[in-house]
């Protein structure tokens, strides 16, 4: 059942409205990562609801509890569920999302101001969650706002779940999701779930998306002195944290990005016999991964080898260093204490439990080689766990149908680099497939400045969420 004329014609006509829109989301200041901006994501839960309620939907903000961040407990912010339509005839999807954001801030090399939509002649949407995620969350309320003002019934019976805290581990979402999947719950009755909250690979080549890497956040602190000191006076007489965590920190990935920490590599099976073709059929090249990273810098001329290391291996990234000093100027400090910050994006079969004990012993090993009388603590931050499914389910022809509908091309099938915590949650609580349909492009530059969404992605993306539904509502007739 392909999508009425009438809704894609309507999507084409609202346009502008439907950009308005994302810009008020984009003004919301929703970055989860920090507790100054709390009360911004608590704004957004609010006005994802009222968006939704708006356009017909039922809501409920779920509460999630209470966390401590930086040493501060904050409320969590709650959740949005919403639900509309109930016809035992039409098959259920569950859509998610997510309204809270990276930090971002003019100093980081934005060109303008982050937080203020701004559209550029060439069509590109640039702001902080354009892209990521609050454009895709849009799509949905595009859709929605097409069946309400029109009076049509939605192809299919519709669920949200659009959270706040997706960049910061989805705390709490878990337990949410684990309690609604049951009897009578707001996700009772899910035939499926689809999440648009990634990225085509290139510029050009719509994407499906069937896996993704999981994620383990690590924290390593040392600590000495019990204040910042002057180098001069104190510079080649007390052990320096700054100096042990460095040395810490280059004991962790090695240049070309093999993963020194005992044991994690070597966790990830060999690729299986024709595993390569997957990636060989896929449309991308090296010019992709450089035009995307915005300089010559891949760790390979083979675009197998670079597509496979982002896909079906692990990466350990080099983060920051929390007390560091980092200012302009020539300040000559020895920083008293000092955290540096890395992450594992985990594959199959790894997890957070199994490889948390390999990292604190290499830490803890390598500190203890360095002789110094500074104390170190390790922790993790926030860790979630890979996937990958079966691409061979009506969901995800549905989606293929959909993507040829609208972009008139067959879609690169794809397992995604990054992290959706909560996506192996839905899977298994719901016992139904999971399907990733990505709205944005390769080059929106997500987590990274000058973020944006093309005007093109948002509204074709827009119709092929909808086309989507259509195509899901098809197979209910099948
Ligand atoms: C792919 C998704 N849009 C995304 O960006 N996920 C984040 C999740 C995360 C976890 N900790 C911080 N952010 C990611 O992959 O980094
Ligand atoms: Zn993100
Ligand atoms: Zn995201």
């Amino acid at each position: 059942m392909p999508a009425p004329k009438e809704f894609l014609d309507y999507v084409d006509h609202n346009a502008d409205a439907f950009i308005q829109r994302l810009s008020d989301a984009v003004s919301i200041k929703s970055v989860s990562g920090d507790p100054a901006y709390r009360e911004e994501v608590i704004k957004m839960s609010n006005w994802i609801s009222q968006q939704l309620q708006a356009v017909g939907v039922e809501t409920q903000l779920a509460d999630l509890g209470r966390h401590t961040m930086d040493g501060q407990d904050l409320a969590l912010p709650p959740a949005v569920l919403g639900r509309i339509g109930n016809d035992p005839k039409k098959k259920t999807v569950l859509v998610y999302g997510h309204f809270d954001v990276q930090p971002a801030l003019v100093s980081d090399g934005w060109n303008t101001d982050p937080f203020k939509l701004t559209v550029l002649p060439n069509g590109q949407l640039v702001g902080r969650g354009s892209s990521d995620d609050k454009g895709p969350v849009l799509g949905w309320l595009n859709i929605l706002q097409y069946h309400h003002q029109n009076q049509k019934d939605l192809p299919v019976n519709l669920r949200c779940c659009f959270e706040g805290m997706e960049e910061s581990g989805s705390e709490g979402l878990d337990d949410l999701v684990k309690k609604e999947s049951q009897s009578g719950g707001w996700f009772d009755g899910v035939d499926c779930v689809c999440i648009s909250d990634n990225y085509w690979l290139n510029t050009r080549t719509p994407t499906i998306t069937y896996g993704l890497r999981g994620l383990a956040y690590y924290k390593v602190t040392i600590e000495g002195p019990a204040k910042d000191l002057h180098s001069g006076v104190f510079g080649r007489t007390v052990h320096e944290p700054m100096t042990d965590l460095i040395k810490i920190m280059g004991t962790l990935v090695d240049v070309k990005g093999h993963i020194l920490i005992p044991g994690v590599d070597e966790m990830v099976p060999p690729p299986f016999a024709d595993e390569k073709e997957l990636y060989e059929k896929l449309d991308y090249s090296i010019k992709d991964v450089e035009d995307s990273a915005g300089a010559s810098i891949a760790l390979s001329d083979d675009k197998v080898e670079v597509l496979m290391g982002r896909m079906r291996q692990p990466s350990l990234s080099l983060h920051g260093i929390e007390g560091a000093f980092y200012g302009s100027g020539a300040k000559t400090v020895i920083p008293a204490k000092v955290s540096g910050k890395f992450s594992i994006r985990l594959v199959p079969p790894q997890t957070p439990e199994k490889v948390f004990p390999l990292a604190k012993a290499h830490v803890e090993s390598e500190f203890a080689k360095l002789g110094t009388k500074n104390k170190l603590h390790f922790e993790e931050l926030h860790g979630g766990l890979p996937w990958v499914t079966d691409i061979n389910h009506w969901n995800y022809e549905a989606a293929r149908t959909a993507t040829r509908a609208i972009y008139n091309q067959e879609p690169d099938m794809t397992r995604e680099g990054g992290s959706i915590p909560v996506t192996l949650t839905f899977a298994e609580a719901l016992g139904v497939s999971v399907l990733l349909l990505p709205m944005g492009r390769g080059d929106d530059g997500a987590h990274s400045t000058n973020e944006k969404l093309d005007r093109s992605n948002f509204i074709q993306g827009t119709k092929l969420l909808g086309t989507y539904l259509y195509e899901v509502g098809a197979a209910a007739a099948k």
